[in-house]
């Protein structure tokens, strides 16, 4: 298909912080030759755009001709989650940080994320977009703060201020009416001038943003000698706008905590001295010393020392966890207790905790379904309520009889509410606290929509290896079967098998006591074959090493074996098979313990609501017991990888169910991409658990399930609240209005007022902690 050569870029767009200029980007660029899908950032201000490399210069262009100014900055990404300055229809303000340039990458096979609905079962390899992209942590450039508004000064507003209250005392005190006038256009110009500019260029191209609005409102105002008022909004206006954009500042530095993390800087051994380099200068495999107390700047493995490390910053799990040679420690946690060397193992861009911040700037690219909805609701919205002004504005004065001059002012106040800025801010701002709140408690959400979606969730579909159990199941027995072998010689082969292998049970043959002293044999043409075991030729002869049903399927399971095999199972133990090409050899046993967070886990689940089941390649014996144990109420037994597939896929047949699926990652991937929403346990450090799950938790407690889901819910209550609240404050306007009880100024206060609630009604969520879910 021919999007394989298309590519994503994104570019930053200073002037992009509100919907209305979304929909004039929207204008200029959907319709254009080359263009296949447009993202919208108005947290970051980025502008991602899926086209045809042959025409970026056209957009960019087309960009510039409706007076913003596009920056495109490959190499490097935002070094902070919302980017720069986010204020909604707001200024931009002087504070601007550099490094915010974003990214070229290419699309891999990529699935339209945002016309993905709420049933759409997505595709893992869909989220592949290959990110040929490196954070380049202090080689951000500050680019000049060019055509982006600048507000005025405090002294220009607080002048503008004093005019416009003079303006107001002359019409009180009936003072002299040039006085009135000079004061009230001296106040808008002032205080106006931003306004007034960014009005025009939207009007120029048939667009009604806020500042279009005001500008109209304000000069209509004067028009009809409303002389004061029209100054005091205008002041207002500006004000609130400031606060506003203050308060998103707010939003930012929060969200962006979680990038300062890592420290810039580390001590590194160059020509055997140690050195305080930029993490950014450090390669892989350079040696870094941390001393106790300090924060690690980079991943590495221990070569030397010992120490407890807190990686509450990454996992959201307090309790320290010890740490000594060969152990792998993580940029941005903290080192306890002893000082350690380490060798280096990915430069800056490339540790866990980029990746982390990565993907929740990539995730909020892909807009929730409220988004989405809202985003569709506030194109209408504006048209039609100034459609409503005009009408009011005419109709009674021409039908009715009413005075023209009370009817337009009306018009005007219905103007001012026509912006639906705090209906559209309302969203990005919740969801990025919420994935913010999320990834501090070590979850990384890869979109809004899971979050969204989170509170629909019914089903939990579970692994058991390593999600429920510890994952670190031990030989309890091994059986001969074939008393005509040697046994010592077919336990060698096994453990040679096993040894080649990372599955649990295989390590569990490999690392037995009885395993210690074998030196493993050269294996030929080495075999996993997933959900089935191992295989390989020993000495030219073919051997497998693997599940009971794997023995059925290869002929090998006579009567007298199937016994033995029945037997060993009620003991409630995984088994493992010795087979060569005529018969079962010997019959390993394999015990795993339950993890003591499941049990919590699973009844916090199920209070929530959630029902459970365990999706297991191993036997029903072994899978019966856990679920026993843990409280899972369902088990299902001896699937292959795509039965589990399957098995979800059955229960989504159910329109109203929403399955979740958690497992490591490894052989659930084709049932983790099934389910509406796929957890892998255990994402620190593994980069495909990391990419490819809808939800990565990093640690491989369960409980970070429940607490997702308790999130998720807050999240979906505040999106609620915040759209009811911004429709709510604006129709009660349109009431008042309506009772000739509304005047300019209230309005006013009504839009930015509300913008500031649903921010700080959003921002309670980065508050959430596990101890509120
Ligand atoms: N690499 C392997 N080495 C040995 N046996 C294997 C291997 N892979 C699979 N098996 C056998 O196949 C069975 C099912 O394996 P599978 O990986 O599907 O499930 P599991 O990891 O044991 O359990 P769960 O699916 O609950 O995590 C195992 O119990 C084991 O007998
Ligand atoms: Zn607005």
């Amino acid at each position: 298909m021919s999007e394989q050569q298309n590519r994503v870029t994104a570019i930053r767009i200073e002037q992009m912080d509100c919907p209305t200029e979304e929909r004039l980007l929207r204008k200029a660029l959907e319709k254009k030759p080359g263009v296949t899908d447009l993202r919208f950032n108005l947290m970051s201000r980025v502008l991602s755009v899926t086209h045809d490399p042959a025409v970026l210069d056209d957009i960019m262009s087309a960009i510039r001709k409706i007076g913003f100014t596009p920056e495109l900055n490959q190499g490097s990404i935002p070094r902070s989650v919302t980017g720069s300055h986010t204020g909604c229809c707001g200024h931009d303000h002087s504070g601007r940080e550099g490094g915010d340039e974003h990214v070229t990458h290419r699309h891999a096979s990529n699935k339209d994320h945002q016309g993905q609905n709420d049933h759409d079962h997505h595709d893992h390899g869909g989220h592949g977009h290959s990110h040929d992209i490196s954070l380049t942590q202090g080689q951000s450039e500050v680019s000049p703060n060019i055509a982006g508004g600048v507000l005025p000064g405090w002294w220009h507003l607080a002048l503008a201020g004093v005019l416009a209250l003079g303006s107001e005392l002359t019409h009180w005190f009936s003072g002299p009416t040039w006085l009135m006038v000079v004061t009230a256009v001296a106040a808008v110009a002032l205080a106006g001038t931003d306004t007034y500019r960014k009005g025009l260029t939207a009007l120029r191209y048939g667009d009604l943003n806020i500042n279009a609005l005001m500008s109209i409102a304000v000069t209509c105002a004067l028009l009809i000698g409303q002389w004061p008022e029209a100054a005091m909004v205008m002041v207002l206006f500006t004000l609130s706008e400031w606060i506003e954009a203050k308060s998103l500042d707010r939003t930012r530095a929060a969200v962006s905590g979680l990038m300062n993390l890592a420290p810039d800087t580390v001590t590194v051994q160059v020509n055997g001295q140690w050195q305080v380099q930029e993490v950014s200068q450090v390669a892989v495999d350079s040696l870094v010393r941390v001393a106790p107390g300090e924060r690690i700047g980079l991943d590495g493995s221990i070569v030397r020392g010992f120490t407890t490390v807190n990686q509450a910053p990454i996992t959201g799990e307090s309790v320290p966890v010890d740490k000594q040679s060969g152990d792998t420690v993580f940029a941005g946690t903290i080192n306890e207790a002893g000082e350690i060397e380490m060798q280096v193992t990915a430069t800056a861009d490339n540790t866990t905790l980029a990746r982390i911040i990565h993907q929740i700037e990539e995730a909020q690219a892909v807009k929730a379904p409220t988004q989405r909805f809202v985003d569709t609701f506030s194109r209408y919205y504006t048209p039609a309520v100034v459609v409503l002004a005009i009408l009011l504005a005419v109709i009674p004065p021409l039908l009715f009889g009413g005075q023209w001059l009370y009817w337009i002012y009306q018009a005007l106040v219905v103007l001012i509410i026509a912006c639906p800025c705090a209906l559209v801010i309302s969203t990005p701002v919740t969801v990025v606290s919420g994935l913010t709140a999320a990834a501090r408690m070590g979850i990384l959400i890869k979109g809004g929509v899971y979050l969204e979606q989170g509170h629909r969730m019914n089903w939990l579909a579970l692994d058991k290896t390593g999600t429920i159990t510890q994952g670190r199941p031990v030989q309890t027995g091994m059986t001969v079967l074939d008393e005509g072998m040697q046994a010592a010689q077919t336990h060698k082969i096994a453990v040679s098998l096993a040894a080649r292998s990372d599955h649990p049970v295989s390590r569990a043959i490999a690392q037995a006591p009885q395993a210690a002293d074998v030196v493993p044999l050269p294996v030929d043409a080495f075999l996993a074959v997933a959900g089935r075991g191992v295989q390989g030729r020993v000495d030219g002869q073919l051997w497998y090493l693997g599940s009971p049903v794997w023995a059925q399927e290869l002929g090998l399971m006579d009567a007298a074996t199937n016994d033995t095999v029945v037997q060993a199972q009620t003991n409630g133990q995984s088994l493992v098979l010795l087979m060569n090409e005529r018969n079962v050899v010997l019959l390993f046993t394999a015990a795993d313990q339950l993890k003591d967070s499941s049990i919590q886990a699973i009844e916090r689940l199920h209070r929530l609501g959630v029902n459970t089941v365990i999706l297991s390649g191993d036997n029903q014996a072994v899978v019966d017991a856990i679920a026993k144990s843990s409280g899972v109420t369902e088990a299902r037994a001896q699937l292959l990888p795509q039965e589990k597939q399957q098995a979800i896929a059955a229960l989504q047949k159910d329109d109203r169910t929403v399955v979740g699926m958690a497992g490591d990652g490894m052989n659930d991937a084709p049932a983790l991409a099934q389910a509406n929403i796929g957890f892998a346990m255990g994402a620190m450090g593994s980069d495909t658990a990391i990419e490819t799950a809808d939800v990565a938790l990093m640690d491989d407690n369960l409980m970070k399930i429940p607490t997702f889901l308790a999130l998720s819910r807050s999240t979906r209550r505040v999106l609620v609240q915040n759209i009811s609240l911004a429709l709510g404050i604006k129709a009660v306007f349109l009431v008042l209005v309506l009772l000739g009880l509304g005047s300019m100024w209230m309005a006013v206060f009504a839009d930015v007022g509300a913008s500031l609630l649903v921010v700080a009604n959003g921002l309670r969520l980065l508050r959430f902690s596990q101890r509120e879910a």
